[in-house]
């Protein structure tokens, strides 16, 4: 059994979260749960800020809030001096709705809308990253419409590209983000950056995948930026005076995944970065990054209550239980992998490999393929590892099924962050029969 952070099993056999009985929890606030290890989140936030501090390299930690956006988690990026990332108006409006500071906010997208842009230069979003000439022409007649001026970053594809253990080059990255650095589009893109009176450039932004286990690919990335902006420096006089190299740092979901502590990527990225600006004789930029998943990922984990179970003779045992793809689609959609146990019975040896199924009606919906656990019963108390990125966050109403509501667990206090949704808010935005009589 892998714990995280505070989760600890008790002697009463019931594995612990932040000092909490999560059997307790159970009874409290319902299954299925969310519940997050608070200390947890703030001991990986400071691991990044940490590392950036003893290298003495000027840095924002932008939270990548895709991966868990609630106004409580939000605060608490803010109280941890964190930069948050956001990508639609939806994330913008909750960092705004729980007072994130918004010069400490950098907006991504590849297709912003006219009134997202708005919304973000009326309320002084600290940076947008830019990802298209499109977007970058819409900006620039808003500015000049509203009178307003903007920092900017432009979102480069370096032609790399990683995912967990392996990472590739591609001659022409063919992705649907950002400007291609070697076909001249980035270097297009600048040029008309540099030309705008409401635009300033700060510099460029990355970003080559998500779940990466090597550093590879982010010095890769690195090296090939260096040589553009080298071109750039030499034919425009420009400087990055910010360089973002993007998120994905990989966490362990289970014995499978090996990566690497968070401050080895920082301090391997910040290396080459400045073995690069030594080499083309260019000031260290600022170095931004953007880590979601290995901020909130692993502080997270959900409990669930079995209900029925179904043998197939010699083939296997399914175990249901109350929640599924409509809380975590992240096995559906990726094959991801999970581990779990038997919350109310953590120290019983495992008996029998089940496969743990969800509720919706859709054979993939599957949480785990063939685990060990104690020989379980309906009404125990499921804990799956590692749900905090990317869970609520991608929850939805398949099957009209409410989604869970959130806890943070701290010091042996639990806070209701998000409440249980209910059949009636799943009806609201419905348009009610008597309404449609009356049209
Ligand atoms: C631009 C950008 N930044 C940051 C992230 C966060 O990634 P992760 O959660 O893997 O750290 C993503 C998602 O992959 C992204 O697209
Ligand atoms: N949603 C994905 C990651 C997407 C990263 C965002 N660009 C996951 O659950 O792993």
């Amino acid at each position: 059994m892998h714990l995280n952070g505070t989760s600890k099993v008790n002697d009463k056999g019931h594995l612990e979260i932040g000092g909490l009985d999560t059997v307790e929890l159970a009874e409290q606030f319902g299954t299925p749960l969310y519940v997050y290890d608070v200390s947890l989140i703030r001991e990986r936030a400071r691991g990044f800020k940490q590392t950036f501090e003893k290298l003495g390299v000027t840095a924002q930690v932008a939270y990548a809030s895709k991966a868990f956006s609630t106004i409580a988690m939000v605060q608490l990026a803010d109280e941890e001096g964190l930069s948050l990332d956001v990508v639609s108006g939806g994330e913008l409006y909750t960092a705004l709705a729980a007072e994130f500071p918004p010069e400490r906010i950098h907006f991504h997208g590849n297709n912003k809308s006219k009134e997202e842009l708005e919304m973000a230069l009326k309320h002084g979003v600290g940076c947008i990253v830019v990802d298209n000439f499109f977007e970058l022409e819409l900006l620039q007649s808003i500015c000049e419409v509203t009178e307003t001026n903007t920092k900017i970053l432009l979102r480069v594809t370096p032609g790399v590209e990683a995912h967990t253990h392996e990472y590739i080059t591609t001659g022409q990255a063919d992705s649907k983000f950002g400007f291609d650095l070697q076909n001249g589009q980035a270097e297009k893109a600048m040029k008309m950056a540099l030309k705008s009176s409401k635009i300033e450039l700060l510099g460029l932004h990355c970003h080559i995948g998500s779940q990466i286990f090597e550093t590879a690919g982010f010095i890769v990335a690195a090296k090939k930026i260096f040589e553009k902006l080298n071109e750039w420096k030499e034919s425009y006089a420009f400087e990055s005076k910010v360089l973002n190299l993007g998120g994905g740092f990989g966490i362990r979901y289970t014995n499978e995944d090996h990566p690497l502590p968070a401050g080895r990527y920082v301090e391997e990225i910040i290396e080459e970065v400045q073995r690069q600006a030594d080499h083309f004789a260019m000031n260290m930029p600022e170095i931004w990054i953007e880590p979601g998943r290995s901020l909130v990922g692993d502080a997270g984990t959900t409990l669930y209550t079995i209900g029925s179970s179904k043998e197939v003779p010699n083939v296997r045992k399914y175990i249901a239980v109350d929640g599924g793809m409509s809380d975590n689609i992240r096995p559906a959609l990726y094959q991801a992998k999970y581990e779990a146990i038997l919350a109310n019975r953590a120290l019983e040896k495992t008996e029998e490999t089940v496969s743990v199924a969800g509720k919706c009606c859709e054979s993939g919906d599957m949480l785990i393929w063939d685990i060990p656990l104690p020989k379980s019963d309906h009404n125990d108390l499921l804990a799956v590892f590692c749900t905090g990125a990317y869970g609520y966050a991608m929850a939805n109403n398949y099957n009209r099924i409410p989604r869970p509501p959130v806890v943070f667990a701290e010091n042996g206090e639990s806070k209701l962050v998000v409440r249980r949704e209910t059949y009636e808010d799943l009806i609201r935005l419905d348009s009610s029969i008597k309404e449609k009589i009356n049209n």
